[in-house]
């Protein structure tokens, strides 16, 4: 008789489900998302030398392991982590040596510094940065000035770096983790190689939910274009780099300019490197002809805030420092102000870690100055 049931609907009660949203030009991207998108943001051949400096350094780069519930996960793209020579405040060049930083709750390798053409970009990429967030209204847990001005200058003294290998490389929905940043940080993603979609999607507070649901929003993003994800960004979306079936070649407009200098050499095979060009080694480089790319490599510009410096993270009961997180669910008048420090240490540890978790206070744990301590003062 139960063929005759009418089908249950699995549709779930509340407001419709909207479908996704392609943003396919600048001005569709800052409509509907705290972002913002920028198109050939280095010269041509700026963008192309990084893409081919990034691509031979990733020859050496790693997977992220970590436990999720009773399993290890492995990141589906390679990556690594640099900083830059000074610090972004003053012309200290031993920060990066004496910081001890934990990802997913293991000690990192010391990072790399900022290889010269990034370097270049990173000029480019903060002026462009520090040219869009002064049309925005600041955020008064954002990082402010020393000497109390409310608009310091955007500067990076670190970056993250992904190579997506094909259409199957991915990274899942996330927001990125707040444990250096502090709340409401600026970071600057530029795209090289192989054009992919970015997805966003909000987080929609609890006590909205019954009223409203959230859309996902494509960004296609081609080589060489620059998203700042803005203060907020990581607070109220998440976002990912979904798998795709079907990617674009990307054809490098020059040739390399010079010959391969891979830092640290290991050995390819067709297993762990992608099919893209193998470096041509000899002095008639340029009479080469160019092999399209499968690649897209991504550099995310941030900026590590002094008052959340490795030293000053609390430690769970584990004995690891903790992360932090921003309550998602519950922001009021659009402002997020609960942040946590929450155990961490099972990603590494069979999963086990301590549940251990506490809210942040920022002035009891003397962190700042933040944008909303000059205004308070005036
Ligand atoms: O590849 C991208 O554009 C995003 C990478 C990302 O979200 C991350 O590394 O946290
Ligand atoms: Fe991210």
């Amino acid at each position: 008789m139960s063929v005759l049931r009418p089908p249950r609907s699995t549709e779930k009660k509340g407001p419709p489900k909207l479908p996704p949203l392609t943003l396919s030009s600048p001005s569709l991207v800052a409509e509907h998302t705290p972002c913002t998108l920028h198109y050939s943001v280095l010269s041509p051949d700026l963008a192309c030398e990084l893409f081919y400096t990034m691509l031979d350094h990733s020859q050496s780069w790693k997977r992220n392991k970590w436990w999720l519930f009773d399993r290890v996960v492995e990141s589906p793209h390679l990556t690594s982590f640099f900083a830059r020579r000074t610090n972004g405040l003053n012309d200290d060049e031993d920060w990066q040596e004496a910081a001890q930083y934990w990802y997913n709750g293991r000690a990192t390798e010391p990072p790399s510094v900022f290889p010269e053409p990034m370097e270049r970009a990173c000029r480019i990429v903060e002026r462009i940065v520090n040219d869009e967030i002064k049309k925005r209204k600041r955020f008064k847990l954002e990082w402010g000035a020393p000497g109390g001005s409310a608009q310091p200058e955007w500067k990076a003294n670190v970056a993250a770096s992904n190579c997506y290998q094909g259409g199957k490389e991915s990274v899942g929905w996330h927001s990125d983790q707040l444990t250096y940043l502090g709340p409401y940080p600026t970071i600057a993603s530029l795209s090289l190689g192989t054009r992919r979609n970015f997805s966003l999607r909000e987080v929609v507070p609890t006590q909205e939910a019954e009223s409203r649901r959230a859309r996902t929003f494509n960004v296609p993003l081609p080589h060489n274009s620059l998203t700042i994800m803005h203060a907020s960004c990581q607070e109220r979306f998440k976002h990912s780099i979904p798998p795709q079936t079907t990617i674009d070649l990307y054809r490098p407009a020059f040739p390399r300019k010079t010959e391969v200098t891979n830092p640290n050499p290991v050995p390819t095979s067709s297993d762990s490197f992608p099919s893209t060009p193998v470096a041509p080694t000899t002095p008639s480089a340029t009479s080469i002809a160019i092999e399209p790319s499968n690649c897209r490599i991504n550099i995310t510009f941030r900026f590590y805030r002094p008052d959340f410096r490795s030293g000053t993270i609390p430690k769970c009961h584990c004995g690891v420092p903790t992360i932090l997180r921003p309550d998602m669910k519950n922001r009021t008048d659009g402002h997020t102000d609960k942040y946590w420090w929450a155990c961490y240490a099972g990603a590494q540890n069979d999963g086990k870690g301590c549940n251990f978790w506490k809210v942040m206070d920022m002035k009891k744990e003397g962190r700042g100055p933040c944008v909303g301590d000059a205004e308070e003062e005036q």
